[in-house]
C-alpha cells in the first residue's frame, strides 16, 4: 500500500503521480509526467486540502488510510481549485465520507453544483475566514485567476504552512523526493516555468496580486497543488514567480522557424549565428513544427528576445507559426524584442502576417530590418539576415530593454 508522507507532524501529503498522461489539459507534453498533490491535517478535526485527478484516487486513498485509524471520518474537504485534476474525486470521496462538509468559496460552491450535482454538506467561506480544525487554524485567501476564478489558497498559521493550489506549481512527476532539499531543483526550475509560461502565465498581473498576499503571511512550508513541496527556502520560488509574473527576462535569444523546404531555417540559423557571433551566450532555436509548443512558450518566457521566421502556406503564415503567435497573444507577454523574417514564392503572406503579429504585441519592440525573401535567401538576404541577428544581440544584451 502507498504511505502517506509526512510534511509536518500532523500535516501529510497523499497526492499521486501522473506519468501516463501525455498531454496535461491535452495540450501541453508532460515527458517528466505531473504530480497531483493533496494534503491531510490530522486534528481533532480531521481535513483533506484538495483530492485528485479521478483516474488517480487509489494512489490517494491508500496514502489517506495508511494513517487514518481503520472506520475514522473526514470532517472537512477544502476545495481550493475546481480544474478536475484536483477536484476530480469530490463526488466519490462524498459517497465515502457523507458527513464530511465541503469547504469553499461561493464560486467554488456555484462550481461544485456545475460539475459534480453537489448541493448539500458545504460550508461557504470568504476572503479572511478561518477553520477551526482544533490546533490548525486554517485561514483562507482568495487568489482569483491563479488559475481560475474561484482559486483559493488555505493558510495553517499554527505551522505556517501555505496549501497554495496552482500557484507554485510546476510540471514533472515527484521522482522520489517531494521536498525541494530532496529533488535536483535545477530540472524542477524549469518544468515549474514551463507550467508557469502555460498555464498560469497569461494570469500575470492576478498572480502578481496573489503574491503579495503570500508575502504578507511569510509561510515557512509552501504546499503547492504541482511539484515539490518547498520547505527549505520557500522564498524562493515566491521569487521566481514574482519575476516570471513581472515579465522580468534574461538576455537570451529564442528563434523560431516554420519551414518546409529549409528556406527560411536557413534565414533563422544565420540570425541565430550572428547572434552568438555577437556575444548571446544563450541562444534557443526551435523547430515550429516539431517543438511541442511549451517548450517554445517557455524559452519565449524566460528570454529577452524573439525571432520568428516563416514561410508562406496557402497565402498564409504556416501554421504550426500562426498557432504559436495565437498563444503568445493570449499569453499578453510584455516587454520582449522581437525581429521578424519570412519567404514566399510568388503571392507573399506570411511576414506581412507576422508584421500585424508585432503590432498587436504592443509591449514589444520590433528589431529592424525585416527581412522577406523570394524562396531562397541571396547574399544580400543573408547579409541582411546578420544584420538583425547583430542588431537582436544588442537588444537582448542591452540594460534598457530590461
Ligand atoms: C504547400 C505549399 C504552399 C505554398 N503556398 C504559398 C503561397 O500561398 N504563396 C507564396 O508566395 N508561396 C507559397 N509557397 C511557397 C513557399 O512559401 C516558398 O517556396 C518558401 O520559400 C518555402 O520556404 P521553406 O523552404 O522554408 O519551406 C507554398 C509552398 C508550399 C509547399
Amino acid at each position: 500500500m502507498q504511505q502517506a508522507v509526512k510534511v509536518t507532524d500532523t500535516i501529510y501529503w497523499i497526492g499521486g503521480n501522473d506519468r501516463e498522461t501525455d498531454l496535461f489539459e491535452g495540450l501541453w507534453a508532460l515527458p517528466r509526467g505531473v504530480a497531483y498533490n493533496a494534503y491531510f491535517i490530522n486534528d481533532e478535526k480531521r481535513a483533506l486540502i484538495d483530492t485528485i485527478k479521478a483516474d488517480k484516487l487509489s494512489a490517494y486513498m491508500e496514502r489517506l488510510v495508511s494513517i487514518m485509524p481503520e472506520g475514522g471520518a473526514i470532517d472537512y474537504l477544502v476545495v481550493d481549485h475546481m480544474e478536475p485534476d484536483h477536484s476530480g474525486s469530490i463526488s466519490i470521496l462524498r459517497k465515502f465520507y457523507p458527513n464530511m462538509k465541503i469547504v469553499g468559496n461561493k464560486k467554488t460552491i456555484e462550481m461544485i453544483n456545475a460539475f459534480y450535482g453537489i448541493t448539500d454538506g458545504m460550508i461557504e467561506v470568504k476572503e479572511g475566514d478561518v477553520l477551526d480544525l482544533g490546533r490548525h487554524k486554517l485561514a483562507f485567501a482568495t487568489i482569483p485567476m491563479v488559475h481560475w476564478p474561484e482559486s483559493m489558497v488555505a493558510y495553517d498559521s499554527t505551522e505556517k504552512v501555505l496549501f497554495s493550489t496552482d500557484a507554485f506549481g510546476g510540471f514533472c512527476a515527484l521522482e522520489g523526493g517531494i521536498f525541494d532539499d530532496e529533488l535536483d531543483m535545477s530540472l524542477y526550475e524549469d518544468e515549474t516555468l514551463r507550467y508557469f509560461a502555460n498555464i498560469v502565465g497569461r494570469y500575470a498581473a492576478p498572480t502578481q496580486k496573489a503574491i503579495a498576499k503570500v508575502r504578507a503571511l511569510d509561510p515557512k512550508i509552501i504546499c503547492p497543488a504541482h511539484g515539490p513541496i518547498y520547505r527549505s527556502n520557500p522564498r524562493h520560488i515566491v521569487d521566481l514567480y514574482d519575476k516570471w509574473s513581472s515579465h522580468r527576462t534574461d538576455p537570451g535569444l529564442v528563434v523560431v522557424y516554420g519551414s518546409m523546404y529549409g528556406n527560411t531555417k536557413f534565414m533563422t540559423d544565420t540570425i541565430a549565428r550572428a547572434a552568438a557571433e555577437a556575444g548571446v551566450r544563450d541562444v534557443v532555436v526551435h523547430d515550429a513544427s516539431r517543438s511541442n509548443l511549451s517548450y517554445i512558450v517557455r524559452d519565449i518566457w524566460k528570454y529577452r528576445g524573439l525571432v520568428l521566421g516563416s514561410c508562406t502556406y496557402n497565402t498564409e503564415l504556416y501554421p504550426p507559426v500562426a498557432a504559436l503567435c495565437r498563444a503568445l497573444k493570449n499569453k499578453m507577454m510584455k516587454n520582449r524584442v522581437l525581429g521578424l523574417c519570412g519567404s514566399y514564392s510568388w503571392s507573399k503572406g506570411a511576414l506581412a502576417e507576422l508584421r500585424v503579429f508585432a503590432e498587436q504585441c504592443c509591449d514589444w519592440r520590433l528589431v529592424e530590418p525585416t527581412i522577406e525573401v523570394k524562396s531562397s535567401p541571396t547574399e544580400v538576404d543573408l547579409k541582411l539576415c546578420r544584420e538583425l541577428g547583430r542588431n537582436m544581440a544588442k537588444a537582448v544584451l542591452s540594460k534598457e530593454d530590461e
